[in-house]
């Protein structure tokens, strides 16, 4: 371990994020009865230039109006090569009440992209009295943002998570593919005529797990567009739960029930976790670092990693 140790990221369920566009009120109590831990209200892509105002006042109405029950509330403001961003966060920290906690800033480049926000932010609660500080969570989608990952997941102190956004990240990259997430047709490995799909979200996926982890930010794994495809779905969630990814995005409401069951560790998982903390207790009282548990090496490393599910789970429990 490094001389400077590791931060934690924020101790909240993550697991899945809702979607809904600003412009759509109709559903939002149907957002806030959903099992889903964090509600993400749209000012950005999903609300048409026409709509931005109509759904900015909706959005600030609703944080005040509607009972969001203990999830984690953000509202997405528009990108900063916008004319709408600067609006967007001087009316929600302005008008909205306190019941608002995170802001989701899109397409960020730099580090810079973040410290303006704050700027803005800070001097509004200052001005307006708010007690509560506003946290900032951030998509990762253009190759700007993923090049300055590491020095945007430690942009400022308001930073809880970080998402990667597969159709902006795509069309930035100059991705062939007008698929948002999951497997791409044409990027397999060929051997004996036989094809092997890989996945091209992986190495960006966990540069943004590694910074995250780095600097104590919720790594989250974004969209999947085709929400007929739930077994798609699952297995895009279950590689990014398996890279160290805390949640998923869901962009229609049948998502929230597999990325509440992926993002939750089973208890088959926490029962072998526990299982290995008490082997490696036993084997402390023996004087030993390592021992065997059903036939393989676990040590001291293996502690950390069991620790890992049994305090998501706990966390998720609580
Ligand atoms: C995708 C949708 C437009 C589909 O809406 P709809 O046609 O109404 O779907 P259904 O008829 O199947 O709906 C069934 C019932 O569920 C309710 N519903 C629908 N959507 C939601 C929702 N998001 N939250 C809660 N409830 C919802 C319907 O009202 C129906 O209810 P009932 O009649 O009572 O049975 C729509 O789901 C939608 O707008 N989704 C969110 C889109 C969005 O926000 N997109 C932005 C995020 S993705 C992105 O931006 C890309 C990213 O940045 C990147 O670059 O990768
Ligand atoms: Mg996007």
């Amino acid at each position: 371990m490094s001389f400077r140790l590791q931060p934690t990221a924020p101790a909240r369920p993550n697991r899945c994020q809702l979607f809904g566009p600003g412009s759509r009120p109709a559903i939002f109590e149907k957002m806030a009865t959903s099992a889903a831990d964090v509600i993400n209200l749209d000012l950005e892509d999903s609300v048409a230039p026409s709509d931005k105002d109509t759904a900015r006042a909706n959005i600030i109405q609703a944080i005040s109006d509607i009972d969001w029950g203990t999830k984690t509330l953000s509202v997405r403001i528009n990108g900063l090569d916008t004319p709408y961003w600067y609006k967007d966060v001087v009316d929600l920290l302005e008008q909205a009440g306190e019941r608002l906690d995170q802001i989701m800033i899109p397409k960020v480049g730099c580090a810079g992209d973040i410290y303006a926000v704050d700027a803005l932010v800070t001097a509004i609660e200052a001005a307006k009295g708010r007690n509560k500080k506003i946290t900032f969570e951030v998509i990762i989608e253009s190759a700007a943002g993923i090049a300055h990952v590491e020095e945007i997941a430690s942009a400022s102190p308001r930073m809880a998570a970080m998402s990667l956004g597969a159709a902006d990240f795509a069309a930035s990259m100059g991705m062939q593919t007008t698929g948002i997430g999951g497997t791409q047709e044409n990027y397999y490995m060929l051997r004996e005529g036989q094809k092997y799909w890989s996945d091209p979200w992986h190495w960006a996926q966990t540069a943004i797990v590694a910074a995250c982890r780095t600097h104590g930010v919720l790594p989250v794994d974004g969209p999947f567009g085709d929400f007929s495809d739930d077994e798609g779905f699952r297995a895009q969630a279950r590689r990014s739960a398996t890279l160290g990814m805390v949640g998923k995005w869901a962009i229609h409401p049948k998502q929230i029930a597999i990325a509440n069951e992926v993002f939750t560790p089973s208890e088959d998982a926490v029962r072998e976790a526990r299982e290995i903390l008490a082997a490696m207790e036993q084997a402390k009282a023996n004087g030993e670092g390592a021992t065997v548990y059903k036939g393989r090496l676990v040590d001291i490393a293996s502690i950390k990693q069991a620790e890992v599910i049994v305090r998501q789970s706990e966390m998720i429990a609580s």
